[in-house]
């Protein structure tokens, strides 16, 4: 497995936010509470602590935008936990478009965004410079088609993903787009462009199946090459295809559906399923195999009225439609003609009646001959050097026979549509320049690989090597463009894996060939083989516990091929009988499908030499492909599918990560970090890393100066100064960070102390002030109580005073009445006493013997 490599995370001090591997959910973040040599224990962001070692360790840029970057190249750590934090941000806000540089990264909505692509949108990216706008497969496409204009060069737009990631939905649009810019205005008949788009339709009923990965699956892949004059306007277009999945046709697994026509065809209405005496899918071994029959929210019937008028458009006539559909029919009634055992030992006869009126079906169908028919289906001609023999099959054997003849018909039937849609669209002779749209099928890896795995990976392993050029170039590019040293930018290549593939000799593709060939070969002498000539071989590796499987090191990780299967299909021969008896059909389109061979090889016992291979042929076909595509200017879309659930709003990270690695998008950030991968603005670099050297801001220089000085202050040893940016090595933006991170660290240390002073001096003032006002407060409230005791006490006094005065004054004024009373009485007393002596006295004087009054 690759793995983006980085400088080593440097600067990892305690308290550092990093990122760390999980295994749930690829890379979680936390902060380093430890470091032990090369241990790192990290208390990460869902309360769990973590070790890991120091290298597996990347810093998280906390400056990073709340809603992401629109182009990976703008992230200040380019690593696989960024790029995926990055993408995991951007589609929660159902931004499905980022950039890495001038790849356009894809995630599927799996929900329809109709505002993303309406007529509006179209009309804002015609003409917008790139990276002015949100991230789009308009972009692209206008990238694409401004280049072909102003320098006459043909383009090609790469778009690939696994299954399910929206390749074609991703293509139909960038079709549109350019229908769009190099449309004409309607004229009569149909345009080119509108044709192209209705080629979509028939194409993906012939094509297209249900898999389990996706519901409208292509099993084959395309490159669509459309055709400009000298004013920009469409004048051609071609359709080329690469490997129909042919197995299909006789073997579907529960829950996925065969082709779709089939489906169609059975829900055509009622006077045509009479005509080929269909009936309900259920009744076809070729559909019954599995019990899905029908698509959520796909009306068969409506499809089919649907294809037969993209038929319509795209040029197939009344007549060959009927042609074929009649083929389609056929291979249905075929898949339900049954053997048992003959008389004679290892022959076959027709199982049943049911088998008989389908075979007879078959044959009315595709117009030949009934009992030649039976006898291709049953016998093989032996030629040997002194006589010509007919040896009878066995049930098994005529199964076989019956499979490869549905396949073979199935597969001409398709590139026979491909071919009529080619022709009828018509080609542009005197075309300036094409832009190529190539939809092709993802790196593959599952428990069981077969041969078709083993094409599709090693047509990946192609691709990945072009798109490994072409990151590179672009690097080179950019170094040149802004006058820096790119001498040491390593390459990386896969082109061991491709010379162990399909070298010649001594490939596996022609060994495979070589296997295929001598009639003794089976799958465990070709395995052997295998074995022999790569033990030493790297990206080879042979399984300890099995004798026939074997491990190729692919660029996007190990896959391991189950060798069974391989030799049969890659032997692309008709069987000779059923050649004959389809070119001798008396219905041209069939006949058509089976023309005569050049050379009279078909009854020679010498197949062997005339033997032609798929892998071969898959080869050749790749080579042109690839020579085309070297012509033109390429432009890549990678398609991720966020989740296997097929759900809208659901990212799962590991899920992505392992696509982001299949689809060279780590492989095209490795090309990256090799160089220069951090690229800031004078402006941005400045604005960041300013602070470092204060001086030099106060210093009134110009920006790249500025920056050229700061760099000689800090020693950086890793940088480039460029035009309008500074290249930094991997690595080198995190030891800024740590430098910028320290300094900030003592600015505000310095500042928190300021503050913490400031803070507790005013604390101090505010709580002084309050203190003397309380003790005023208190003091005046104390002196009053003491005033108003006083007055109590003086008024108590004053009211004792007076109640005393009072007091004596009674008793005084009691005792002066007494004693006035007293003095009264004593004196009336004495004055009457007195007054009675005087009284005696007088009346002794007059009358003395009256004294006596006592
Ligand atoms: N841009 C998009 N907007 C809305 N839905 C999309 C978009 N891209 C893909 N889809 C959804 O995802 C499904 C699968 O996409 P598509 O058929 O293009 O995948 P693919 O990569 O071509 O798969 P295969 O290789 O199996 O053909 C579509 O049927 C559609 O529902």
């Amino acid at each position: 497995m690759c793995v983006v490599e980085m400088g080593t995370p440097v600067n990892i001090i305690i308290g550092s936010h990093v990122w760390a591997e999980d295994p749930a959910v690829a890379w979680i973040d936390g902060q380093v509470s430890k470091i032990n040599g090369e241990e790192v224990e990290i208390q990460t962001s869902d309360g769990k602590k973590v070790v890991a070692s120091l290298s597996k360790i990347y810093p998280k840029d906390l400056e990073a935008p709340a809603g992401g970057v629109d182009d990976m190249t703008k992230l200040s750590y380019l690593h696989e936990p960024g790029v995926l934090q990055n993408l995991a941000t951007r589609y929660k806000l159902n931004e499905i478009y980022t950039y890495t540089g001038s790849i356009l990264i894809a995630i599927n909505p799996f929900q329809r965004l109709p505002h993303l692509y309406d007529g509006h949108m179209m009309e804002q990216y015609k003409g917008a410079p790139f990276g002015e706008l949100s991230p789009h497969v308009f972009a692209i496409a206008d990238v694409a088609y401004r280049a072909m204009i102003n320098e006459g060069k043909s383009n090609s737009i790469l778009v690939s993903g696994e299954s399910g990631a929206g390749k074609t939905e991703t293509t139909k649009m960038l079709m549109r787009y350019l229908a769009y810019l190099g449309g004409r205005k309607a004229t009569e008949g149909r345009t080119v462009e509108q044709q192209v788009l209705e080629s979509n339709p028939v194409l993906e009923a012939f094509g297209n199946a249900k898999t389990v990965r996706n519901n409208n699956s292509s099993r084959f892949g395309k490159f669509v090459e459309i055709q400009f004059d000298k004013h920009g306007r469409i004048s051609g277009a071609a359709i080329r295809t690469y490997l129909l999945e042919r197995s299909r046709v006789c073997q579907v697994s529960d829950p996925e559906r065969n082709y779709h026509c089939f489906y169609l065809l059975c829900a055509a209405p009622p006077e045509e399923i009479e005509k080929y005496k269909l009936a309900n899918p259920k009744s076809f071994h070729y559909l019954n195999q599995s019990n899905c029959y029908e698509l959520v929210g796909v009306n068969d019937a409506h499809e089919y009225l649907a294809t037969r008028r993209a038929m319509d458009i795209v040029g197939v006539s009344e007549k060959e439609q009927d042609a074929i559909f009649r083929v389609v029919a056929a291979i249905l009634h075929l898949g339900n003609v049954e053997f048992a055992k003959g008389k004679e030992i290892d022959s076959s006869v027709l199982k049943d009646d049911q088998s008989k009126f389908h075979l007879q079906m078959t044959a009315e169908l595709l117009m030949c001959d009934l009992l030649a028919l039976e006898d291709a289906l049953l016998k093989r001609v032996m030629v040997t050097p002194e006589e010509v023999i007919k040896r009878s099959l066995d049930p098994v054997g005529a199964t076989v026979s019956r499979d490869g003849l549905a396949k073979t018909l199935y597969s001409r039937l398709f590139d026979w549509l491909v071919d009529k849609i080619n022709v009828s669209i018509g080609q542009d002779p005197n075309s300036k320049s094409l832009i190529g749209v190539l939809d092709i099928y993802g790196f593959e890896s599952f428990k069981t690989n077969s041969f078709e795995q083993f094409c599709i990976n090693f047509t990946n392993e192609k691709l990945q090597q072009h798109f490994n050029q072409h990151v590179f170039k672009m690097e080179q590019e950019e170094y040149t463009k802004e006058e820096i040293d790119w001498s040491y930018i390593e390459f990386v290549d896969n082109q061991d894996v491709l010379d162990l593939i399909e070298k010649k000799p001594g490939g596996i593709v022609a060994l495979l060939d070589e296997a295929c060939m001598f009639p003794k070969s089976t799958h465990e002498t070709f395995s052997q083989k295998l074995y022999q000539t790569f033990k030493a071989h790297k990206r080879f590796i042979k399984p300890k516990l099995s004798r026939t499987d074997f491990t190729i090191a692919h660029y996007a990780g190990e896959v391991l091929y189950q060798s069974d299967q391989f030799l049969d299909k890659n032997k692309d021969y008709v069987v000779p009988e059923h050649q004959d008896l389809l070119s001798a059909s008396k219905c041209t389109f069939v006949a058509g499908l089976f023309p005569p061979l050049q050379e009279e090889t078909t009854k020679s016992s010498s197949k062997s030499s005339k033997f032609s291979s798929i892998g071969s042929r898959f080869k050749l076909q790749l080579q042109q492909l690839m020579e085309t595509l070297n012509s033109t200017e390429p432009h890549y879309i990678r398609c991720v599918k966020p989740n296997n659930l097929l759900k809208p709003a659901v990212f799962e990270n590991v899920n992505v990560m392992q696509q982001l690695r299949c689809g060279g998008v780590l492989e095209a950030i490795r090309i990256s970090c090799a160089g220069y991968p951090t690229r800031k603005t004078f402006f941005e670099f400045l604005n960041r890393f300013g602070l470092l050297a204060p001086e030099v801001l106060e210093g009134n220089y110009d920006e790249k100066v500025a920056c050229k000085k700061i760099l000689e202050k800090l020693e950086l040893i890793g940088s480039q100064i460029g035009k309008t940016k500074i290249f930094l090595r991997a690595g080198k933006m995190a030891e800024l960070d740590a430098r910028r991170a320290l300094k900030l660290n003592n600015a505000a240390k310095v500042i928190q102390g300021q503050i913490r002073t400031h803070i507790a001096r005013k604390h101090f003032l505010a709580l002084r002030k309050a203190t003397i006002c309380i003790q005023s407060i208190w003091r005046g409230r104390l002196a009053c109580k003491l005033y108003e005791n006083m007055k109590r006490e003086a008024a108590a006094l004053k009211i004792q005073t007076n109640l005393r005065r009072h007091v004596a004054r009674m008793t005084y004024n009691k005792l002066k009445f007494s004693v006035l009373v007293l003095q009264t009485g004593l004196r009336a007393m004495t004055a009457r006493n007195e007054f009675r002596y005087r009284k005696r006295t007088t009346a002794v004087n007059y009358y003395p013997g009256s004294l006596a009054w006592s």
